[in-house]
């Protein structure tokens, strides 16, 4: 069905040049040679594979349990987010401690006032030329200098290059990290000698070169836009010294190939943007997935099996979120990748796959199946989806929707128009959210459920319900209603493990909501079992039995996701350690209240049994003789 909600669009897809570029012949496909890259498969358990097909690809050399690693890559270029910029080093991406120093005053205007001076909280070390670049250390500092050497001049005027050419200051950023990374390299490794040295441990960043072999997507992008960034790259490249500068051309392929390429790291969040050469050429997307990369500090990308995967399968990553619908993902894989997606999840027929469920209306009938409307156009020629998504959109008209589970038929547009108010309303409460009005977005939500789930509109499997649940129990959580958090917290849980085939094992996203799952249940138990009256220790009893599945849950994705001795993983052992001593001190205390409680019940019991018969009476009769 085609009402999902705006993709998120890149900023320069679109523009006429789409159809232009339809219209061109297309190129006949040649097999990749990878040659470069085979360096890879001596040190992972990988093998690099490329056919007329698929292009690129790489598949498991051997058997490969859930939370193997497959791929470490260090960022040919990394840039920290305009928003983090003197918090995270610019070299190793680590936070960067501050310290205060004092300067002359500056007013609004930013003009210094005489006389007068202020305490200001600034990066521990920085680049006092440019201004642009923070570190966490001297020695990240000196390790830098070199790559940031040819980008100081240009990025002392970025910002103003940026601006008047209303550029985002992030594609200039990064292409001058490209060009810092050439000019590293051919440091490193004058002539011939640079190759992709690809090693399981101490491994050194992808070179520059082999950004080139990435696809810029240039046809996808607006002209205007690129010839905005055209004329800022020329300003900034004319600050680039003379050794270190690329050609025009050159600057603006590869500022594309960054855009179109990056993957977030999450450092702190999502605060620094890095491009992989090897990573982005070699694993493919899948909407069922057997693989998710992990970026970390030292700008490098993890890549572990999510799942136990047999030998010489594709290994493969998600490029967009699982669970919502399939023509959202396709959407969303369209507008920020360029391609329609056809993974095995996308090309299985709606009515045996769980994506019928993702954007799922009950029937009115039956109230217990979804309809389904199968889509039977195959994209084409995606050069004129991108500049036309109408095209998705009319494929619906005069067609049926049949019930999965009963006769029952509806238009498709009718299904639309249902769908349509379901996203209006579900929109109305998120942004009330967003405008920080907690409470009143409670109680929109709590509406949606009452109008969408319980009148049995939506499948309860929908991703509008289902990311209804999962604000309520942020919302809840944030307004202190911990319990109310957690039921919530319970139904997101429910319906994600209950959705198979929506999300692989171990997915990320699934392995947050059962972390906050088991750190709730786990401060509600030690609370409640603070509370020393048998109410509180029922609850207490509740809480600890929920808190261990949870957090079991948690340690087992997030092994497998980030390892099992990285930070997030450790983070759950100590609370799995935390459960243990104080489930332990409750079970103590509860059975010495136990032991007291039978210690007083035997005590009472004593008081009222009458005295024993004398040794010489036979003990059966004992009653008669006691009754005279
Ligand atoms: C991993 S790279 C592969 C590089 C490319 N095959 C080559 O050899 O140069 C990503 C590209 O592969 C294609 N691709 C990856 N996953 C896909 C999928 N699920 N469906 C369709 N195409 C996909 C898209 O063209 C995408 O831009």
């Amino acid at each position: 069905m085609a009402a999902t909600t705006e993709p998120i669009v890149d900023a320069h897809a679109g523009g006429d040049n789409g159809a232009q570029a339809s219209k061109k012949k297309k190129a006949k496909k040649v097999v990749a040679d990878n040659t470069r890259y085979q360096g890879a498969e001596a040190v992972m358990p990988i093998l690099v594979k490329s056919s007329h097909a698929k292009g690129r690809y790489v598949v498991s050399s051997k058997e490969l349990p859930a939370g193997t690693l497959v791929t470490v890559e260090k960022a040919s270029a990394a840039i920290v987010r305009n928003q983090s910029f003197v918090s995270i080093c610019h070299h190793c991406l680590k936070t960067v401690p501050s310290k205060t120093q004092t300067r002359a005053k500056v007013d609004e205007q930013g003009v210094e006032v005489a006389g007068q001076t202020e305490r200001v909280t600034v990066p521990a070390h920085s680049c006092d030329k440019c201004k642009m670049a923070a570190y966490c250390s001297e020695a990240c500092q000196r390790q830098h200098a070199v790559e940031h050497g040819v980008q100081c001049d240009a990025l002392a005027r970025s910002n103003a290059i940026a601006a008047e050419h209303r550029v985002p200051l992030e594609h200039l950023r990064s292409l001058l990290a490209l060009v810092g990374r050439r000019f590293a390299d051919d440091k490193n490794m004058p002539g011939e000698g640079v190759h992709y040295k690809y090693a399981a441990q101490d491994v050194g960043p992808t070179p520059y070169s082999h950004v080139l072999d990435l696809n810029p997507n240039r046809h996808y992008l607006d002209r205007s836009a690129i010839k905005s960034m055209q004329q800022a790259l020329k300003e900034v490249l004319a600050l680039v010294p003379e050794a270190a500068r690329i050609s025009l051309p050159e600057a603006v392929e590869a500022a594309c190939i960054f855009n179109t390429n990056h993957h977030s790291l999450m450092v702190n969040g999502q605060q620094a943007l890095g491009v992989f050469p090897f990573s982005s050429l070699y694993f493919q997307h899948s909407c069922s997935p057997n693989c998710m990369y992990v970026g970390e500090n030292g700008a490098t990308l993890y890549i572990r099996t999510l799942t136990d995967v047999a030998a010489g399968t594709e290994l493969t990553i998600p490029y967009v979120e699982l669970y919502q619908p399939r023509e959202q993902r396709r959407r969303d894989l369209l507008m920020t990748r360029h391609f329609w997606c056809k993974c095995k999840r996308c090309s299985t027929l709606l009515s045996n796959s769980v994506d019928r469920l993702m954007d799922g209306i009950q029937c009115t009938e039956c109230k217990s199946g979804v309809m389904i409307f199968e889509e039977t156009k195959e994209v084409q020629d995606i050069n004129e989806l991108i500049t036309d998504m109408s095209a998705l959109d009319q494929e619906i008209q005069g067609k049926f929707a049949e019930c999965e589970a009963c006769p029952a038929k509806i238009e498709v547009t009718k299904l639309v128009d249902v769908l349509k108010a379901a996203i209006t309303d579900y929109s109305e409460a998120h942004m009330a959210l967003q405008r920080g009005e907690a409470a009143r977005a409670r109680t929109l939500m709590e509406a949606y459920l009452r109008k969408y789930e319980d009148k049995q509109v939506l499948s309860p499997f929908n991703t509008y319900l289902v990311n209804t649940y999962i604000s309520l129990f942020q919302v809840c959580a944030q307004l202190g209603e911990v319990d109310r958090a957690i039921r919530y917290n319970a139904v997101v849980i429910e319906r994600m493990e209950g959705a198979q085939g929506a999300t692989p094992e171990n997915y990320p996203r699934l392995a947050e909501y059962h972390m906050a799952m088991g750190d709730m249940c786990l401060k509600q138990a030690k609370l409640k079992a603070a509370n020393q009256t048998p109410a509180g220790r029922s609850m207490a009893r509740k809480y600890f039995k929920d808190a261990r599945p949870a957090l079991e849950k948690a340690l087992k994705a997030r092994t497998a996701i980030y390892g099992k001795d990285s930070p997030r993983a450790y983070e759950v052992k100590r609370l799995l350690d935390e459960y243990k001593k104080e489930h332990d001190e409750f079970v103590k205390a509860t059975d010495k209240k136990k032991v007291s409680k039978k210690q007083i019940a035997a005590a009472a019991a004593a008081a009222s049994t009458p005295p024993p018969p004398p040794a010489d009476m036979p003990a059966q009769t004992q009653p008669a003789t006691s009754a005279a």
